[in-house]
């Protein structure tokens, strides 16, 4: 069994690649092997989380994710536990390994009840798994209501029930009233899915665990995958700040000046070797904190020696300024309101698609708004299914794209989608955006691939905002590495 930590690297399979696993591995196996192994698993993490719990309600659903919960119950009762089980199920339509589960579950003791307990120490999620066909109502909907209104933890077998295993996306009605007090885990059995790390997965998983029940997972393709930490890149003794490249920064309307100075700032303080910012509003005063950053007028740059950041603070006179950027900039990183001109020019998403065929590094940064706009869809739909929409991004336009959010997803074309796990709702402040996009460009400009560049960055970010310390977390800070 493993904990998943933002370091940690993994593949990770939609259903469809779980099923196939799953039947693989039950064809060798002698039956209910697998079953009696995750409800082991779900026993053994139970017990670690409350050591103590002397109510440890087991909400069981009728498929073989309540067939797990009866497992867990009855290893948990011969190990001196008093699970109380609540089970949904009809005997005369479940299926065989749940039935032969419910027979141990009820040859070990376990107490099985019409309702919840008054109080639990532990409550176990073993409603749903995988085979969830439609959000969850009636008594089902209740029960979860009630483990996640509640302060005791909840753990959630395999997936939390209601969470669309493949998105992250979480059935409506599923969604807690409750005070947001308990601690969560999941414990994800055969294979890590994408929807416990993006859009609403993180939240209601917790921490997740993997069990892979000793089963290879070779025989399935995974969808996306955790691509854990960037490597150490020490500086060579010999290298000099024409070594770690310029970059432009091209934004800052009137009004709107301090978002690429936050970008500059960002793209200076991540190691750039030097930052020129080319600010929309030829009035912005001189930024006297960051002497380093060298202001310029947008039309004096030559941009093919160089990496463009364009769009944060932008307004809409970056629209003007995008045919040379799209065409001339050595690398570019593509942000807020150029992303907007973008999506409202077909010219320009001609030039962005010829910028891709001629193979030059460029990195969109789009939050779900941006990338629904780049779509043509509604923000709901991006956030229904975030690994297909920043895919669909990256191919259309030939570029890598940082899907931002919960759970950042980096598509490439041709490559198979990551999700980033640093980061927390502490970035949702005004200004942490345009800090991402001056860390990009910075290790665009530093020479690493357009992909590699955009991992690393959002890695960092992330990982930032994961090590503040109790003080307000500001995009200022943030921008110069939390000093
Ligand atoms: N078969 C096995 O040996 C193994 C099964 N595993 C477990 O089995 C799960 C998948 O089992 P299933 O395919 O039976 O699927 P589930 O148990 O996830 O759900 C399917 C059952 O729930 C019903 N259902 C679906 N949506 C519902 C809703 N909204 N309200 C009420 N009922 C609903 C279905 O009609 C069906 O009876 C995995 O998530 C995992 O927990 C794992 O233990 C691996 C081994
Ligand atoms: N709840 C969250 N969890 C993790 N990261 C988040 C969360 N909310 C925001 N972020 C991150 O903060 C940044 C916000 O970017 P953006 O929406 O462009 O903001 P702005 O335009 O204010 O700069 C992104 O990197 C995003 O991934
Ligand atoms: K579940």
């Amino acid at each position: 069994m493993q904990r998943v930590t933002p370091s940690t690297v993994a593949d990770l399979f939609d259903v469809a690649g779980t099923r196939t696993l799953e039947q693989v591995a039950a064809a060798t196996l002698a039956p209910h092997t697998l079953m009696q192994r995750a409800g082991l698993a779900v026993a053994r993490l139970a017990m670690a989380i409350a050591p103590h719990a002397r109510t440890v309600w087991i909400a069981c659903g009728p498929g073989n994710n309540g067939g797990d919960g009866l497992e867990a119950a009855a290893q948990m009762k011969l190990r001196g536990f008093a699970p109380i089980v609540t089970w949904l199920g009809n005997p005369d339509r479940v299926p065989p390994d749940a039935r032969a589960s419910l027979e141990r579950a009820r040859a070990a003791g376990v107490a099985f009840a019409e309702s919840p307990p008054v109080a639990w120490d532990l409550a176990i999620d073993a409603l749903l798994g995988i085979g969830a066909s439609r959000a969850p109502d009636g008594e089902m909907a209740e029960w979860l209501r009630r483990m996640h209104g509640d302060t005791a933890p909840v753990l959630s077998v395999d997936v939390p029930s209601g969470l669309d295993a493949d998105t992250g996306r979480l059935a409506l009605d599923r969604t807690p009233p409750g005070n947001g007090h308990a601690a969560r885990f999941c414990l994800s059995l055969l294979t890590l899915k994408p929807g416990l790390f993006t859009a609403q997965g993180r939240d209601a998983a917790g921490e997740v665990w993997l069990d892979d029940l000793d089963c290879s997972a070779s025989a399935a393709t995974p969808a996306a995958w955790l691509a854990g930490a960037p490597p150490n890149r020490p500086r060579l003794q010999s290298s000099h700040k024409g070594s770690y490249g310029d970059v432009a920064v091209i934004g800052g309307a009137p009004g709107m000046a301090g978002a690429a100075l936050l970008a500059a700032s960002a793209a200076l303080h991540a190691g750039a070797g030097r930052v020129f910012a080319a600010l929309l509003d030829g009035h912005a005063a001189l930024d006297t904190s960051q002497p380093e950053l060298m202001l310029r007028d947008p039309a004096s740059l030559d941009l093919s020696k160089m990496t463009a950041v364009a769009g944060c603070g932008g307004g809409a006179a970056i629209r003007a300024l995008l045919p040379r950027v799209l065409s001339t900039a050595q690398r570019a990183v593509i942000d807020a309101d150029a992303l907007n001109a973008i999506a409202l020019d077909p010219a320009l998403q001609t030039l962005l698609e010829a910028r891709g065929r001629r193979g030059l590094p460029t990195v969109l940064t789009p939050h779900p708004l941006e990338a629904a706009r780049l779509l043509d869809v509604g923000t709901s739909a991006v956030q229904a299914d975030r690994l297909s929409a920043a895919q669909r991004l990256a191919d259309r336009f030939g570029s890598v794209v940082a899907l931002k959010g919960s759970g950042t997803v980096i598509a490439a074309p041709g490559a198979r989608p990551r999700i980033n796990l640093t980061g927390n709702a502490r970035l949702a402040s005004a200004g942490t955006g345009d800090v991402l996009a001056g860390m990009v460009g910075s290790a665009l400009a530093g020479g690493l691939p357009a992909l590699e560049a955009a991992q690393e960055a959002v890695w960092h970010h992330g990982d930032l905002a994961d090590h503040w310390p109790a003080t307000p977390l500001t995009a200022s800070a943030l921008a110069r590495g939390g000093r």
